[in-house]
């Protein structure tokens, strides 16, 4: 899917693997990563209990934490424009 701001802050689809197919981990959860992206932090990031690549920070593009413990976190392809 593509979408319309650049950095995908507006992007809430299904994407749910970093750019090199690592599955991403939960928002919700704080395993195998802990971290600070609750739903009441950043309420309008479109986070919760899934693991959907989201940008609740402003970066460059949807990220994600991801299940593996050696990355904490990856950007996803989620069909830049
Ligand atoms: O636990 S974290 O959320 N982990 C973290 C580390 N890098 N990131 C990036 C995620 C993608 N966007 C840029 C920050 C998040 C985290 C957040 C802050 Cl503000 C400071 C330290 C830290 F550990």
């Amino acid at each position: 899917e593509c979408y319309l701001k650049r950095d995908g802050t507006d992007y809430f689809g299904t994407v749910d693997i970093t750019t090199d197919g690592t599955l991403c981990q939960k928002w919700s959860e704080q395993s195998p990563h802990t971290h600070e992206y609750s739903t009441s932090r950043y309420p309008k990031g479109g986070l919760g209990d899934h693991r959907y690549c989201r940008n609740p920070d402003f970066d460059d593009a949807p990220w994600c934490f991801t299940s593996d413990p050696d990355i904490r976190w990856q950007y996803c392809d989620v069909g830049q424009p």
